[in-house]
């Protein structure tokens, strides 16, 4: 068996985001002090309500400091829709996160969607992939793009990104960003990056809170079902990080770690 990936459960949300700033900015640093950058992706859902709680918290220190501007900031998956439009993962982080940081901790770089593209999701695709090309290509001439931090939701079913359950874009070996329009969860056009750039990041967290994730989690902890977030963890071993809620795993047997 690899590594296993960090499971880290917390009482309460005030802890859990307390410890996913020190994770966020631990990400941050180590990004910075290898490329002058720090690039992180970042899911829609329930996401970015829990990241800018933790991002907006007032500083605890001179080791607690956050460096927008050397952010670029990315979306693990986004709807064919407009940007001001309700379904919009960019909309979303906007309102959350991105209106309300201080201007004195900086302004990040963000890459939305191309929404000239909206009606073709395969170039809606085709222009992000092209985004990532340019913005990695200084650093990586590689197979695969190299994420600092990739920040995630977890689907009551299992989704993550808009990587679904027994989808066949489960099984894409070769594209970075790929577009979906049957999605199960509405709405049905979509664009998501691919299980292989998700796994091949430095990092990958998990944030699920609530009652509603329980079973969920237990299916990708304690069984081997191929839901999509299992085969993150798969991929990732130790470089994945859960931040959770005791009632998301309640019943969840897999072995919770403490987050130092
Ligand atoms: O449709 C989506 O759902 C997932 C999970 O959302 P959550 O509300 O259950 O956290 C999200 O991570 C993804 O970005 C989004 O497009």
């Amino acid at each position: 068996m690899g590594k296993q990936p960090n499971l880290y459960a917390f009482a309460d949300t005030a802890a859990l985001v307390a410890s996913l700033r020190t994770y966020v900015i631990n990400a941050q640093n180590a990004g910075i002090a290898r490329h002058d950058s720090f690039k992180v992706a970042v899911s829609g859902g329930s996401l970015p309500k829990v990241l800018a709680q933790a991002l907006l918290a007032p500083s605890r220190g001179p080791d607690d400091v956050l460096r927008f501007d050397q952010w670029e900031i990315f979306f693990a998956d986004e709807r064919a829709v407009p940007l001001d439009h309700a379904d919009s993962n960019y909309g979303l982080l906007k309102a959350e996160l991105l209106d309300k940081i201080p201007a004195d901790l900086g302004t990040p770089r963000v890459h939305p969607i191309d929404t000239a593209h909206l009606n073709d999701t395969q170039e809606l695709a085709d222009q992000y992939e092209q985004i990532l090309v340019t913005s990695f290509a200084s650093r990586d001439s590689v197979r695969l793009p190299i994420f600092d931090l990739l920040l995630l939701g977890c689907g009551p079913d299992g989704h993550t990104c808009s990587l679904f359950p027994g989808h066949e874009l489960l099984r894409e070996t070769s594209a970075w960003v790929a577009p979906i329009e049957d999605s199960p969860k509405p709405p049905p056009k979509r664009i998501t990056l691919t299980l292989p750039v998700v796994t091949h990041a430095v990092k990958v967290a998990f944030v699920a809170t609530g009652a509603g994730k329980k079973d969920v989690m237990k299916q990708i902890f304690d069984e081997s079902n191929g839901l999509p977030c299992a085969l993150v963890n798969e991929g990732a071993g130790d470089r994945c990080s859960w931040f959770v809620d005791n009632p998301a795993v309640e019943g969840v047997a897999f072995p919770r770690r403490s987050f130092l």
